[in-house]
């Protein structure tokens, strides 16, 4: 990451928006920012799949559900945060299970960039699918979108929730139900 392109830029803005970059609290905002940025778009060069080359064989073909998994992301129209939780569900097919971890991992990886929650979802859901061909794949992230919150129509507590469905999920009601159930419990 270019951290002086960073740095450059956020001193721009401080001048646009009327502030003395050059005064001791900001001294080394431009910095902090840069820094800030490296951790907080980490995952731009990651693929998640490659989190999913941990297999296991196990002769599981039942329901795997990591559900609460905490994220922040930044949403690529404002570049403000939005943060919820994630839960990843998924039926191994063939004897085919990755490490509990990794769908956490996946999660992060996809997160930490510039984006919007409905292609986090899709990009979570169809990672999981090609890398494991499980029986079935299906991703709930509910979020909050400062975006909504701390400007613009302003709904605090507002949560939008975006679902992806793969598989053996899109005919199956009773296997959705399942998972929802679970989540909510
Ligand atoms: N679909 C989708 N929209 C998002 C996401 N994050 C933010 N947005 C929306 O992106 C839209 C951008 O709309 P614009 O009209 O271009 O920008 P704006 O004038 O700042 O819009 P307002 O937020 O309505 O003030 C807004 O409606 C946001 O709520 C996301 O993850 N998914
Ligand atoms: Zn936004």
């Amino acid at each position: 990451m270019d951290h002086s392109k960073i740095e450059t830029a956020v001193k721009m803005i401080l001048e646009a928006i009327g502030e003395d970059p050059e005064r001791e609290g900001l001294l080394d905002t431009p910095k902090r920012v840069a820094r800030m940025y490296e951790e907080v778009f980490q995952g731009l060069n990651q693929d998640p799949s490659e989190h999913f080359k941990t297999v296991f064989g196990e002769d599981h073909e039942e329901l795997v559900l990591v559900k609460d998994i905490p994220f922040y992301s930044m949403c690529e129209h404002h570049l403000v945060p939005f943060f919820g939780k994630a839960h990843v569900a998924y039926i191994p097919k063939g004897g085919k299970v990755t490490g509990l971890s990794k769908l956490a991992r996946a999660v992060e990886a996809v997160t930490k960039r510039p984006q919007l929650q409905e292609r986090i979802t899709s990009t979570i859901a169809d990672s999981l699918l090609r890398s494991l061909q499980p029986h079935g794949v299906m991703v709930i992230i509910e979020a909050e979108h400062m975006c909504m919150t701390m400007r613009g129509v302003k709904k605090p507590g507002s949560q939008t929730i975006t679902s992806a469905v793969r598989g053996i999920f899109e005919e199956d009601q009773a296997a959705r139900s399942e998972v929802m159930s679970l989540i909510k419990a």
